[in-house]
């Protein structure tokens, strides 16, 4: 069991800082991608344009495309971005299925390390068929619950809801974690299997809303969407943060429990 004294002593990073790593990233991934976002970056306000002009002089694109028009592959962007790169592999815990490694590089504590992907419900909303023997579903302090699984129902709803939600080439959420590739390399969490006695967590659980003037052009990276179109608010997501500096091979280990005295 985690304990927290109260729901405003849960968080360990402030907002700001989970604010400026997700912008750090995503606007990595997008400028990696510039050549296939034209159609989106002419829908943009002038002064967002014009953050990105000068990424389309010549200088800068001919130092990319040296080698190939590949973007680089998302967990590159990662480790170039952030110094360590996550990956999917089989757990270190005998029948515990999949876990989450640091596969390259290190992460200091207090680092966000990844991101809880899902549909989100409102504690009003109806989620019974989904969670019928569905162990991705996380619960926030508030009752707000995101359905992180890749399968079934549940991948079918999230699909649904990322296309009900584009308007034209603007995507206000990714879609690309249900699959083995996900452009947001981060966008795993929901694999991050449970600490026992023997393996200590070494990240937590920590829910950050998006606020209003986050980047609309960075939305497209969000792994998130809500399952109402009318749900009132921010979009709720969800983090993993280091709770100490983790190496290069570790298995990340969260703790599923958190009581809120
Ligand atoms: C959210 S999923 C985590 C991903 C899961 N390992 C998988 O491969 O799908 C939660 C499930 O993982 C397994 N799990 C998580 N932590 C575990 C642990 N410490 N020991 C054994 N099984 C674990 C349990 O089956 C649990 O219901």
């Amino acid at each position: 069991m985690r304990y927290v004294q109260d729901s405003r002593c849960d968080k360990l990073i402030p907002d700001t800082e989970v604010h400026a790593a997700l912008e750090k990233l995503f606007r990595a991934i997008f400028l990696q991608d510039l050549q296939s976002q034209n159609e989106l970056l002419c829908m943009l306000p002038e002064a967002t344009k014009s953050t990105y002009r000068h990424f389309h002089a010549p200088e800068h694109q001919s130092k990319t495309s040296s080698e190939s028009d590949v973007p680089l592959e998302a967990r590159e962007i990662l480790h170039s971005t952030l110094g360590f790169c996550i990956a999917r592999a089989p757990s270190s815990i005998d029948s515990a299925g999949t876990g989450v490694f640091v596969s390259k590089g290190h992460v200091q504590k207090g680092a966000v390390v990844s991101m809880y992907p899902g549909t989100v419900y409102q504690q009003y909303e109806p989620i019974f068929f989904q969670s019928i023997r569905n162990p991705f579903i996380f619960r926030c302090i508030d009752g707000i619950l995101i359905d992180g699984n890749d399968k079934g129902i549940s991948q079918y709803l999230y699909r649904s809801c990322s296309r009900r939600d584009q308007l034209g080439p603007l995507k206000l959420c990714d879609a690309t974690w249900l699959s083995a590739f996900p452009q947001n390399p981060w966008a795993v969490g929901q694999y991050v299997n449970n600490c026992s006695n023997e393996r200590e967590a070494n990240v937590c659980y920590q829910e950050f809303d998006v606020p209003e003037y986050f980047p609309i052009e960075l939305r497209q990276y969000l792994p998130n969407i809500n399952y109402s179109p009318d749900s009132q608010g921010p979009l709720r997501c969800v983090v993993l943060v280091a709770l100490r500096d983790i190496d290069c091979g570790e298995e990340l280990f969260s703790n599923y429990f958190t009581i809120v005295q």
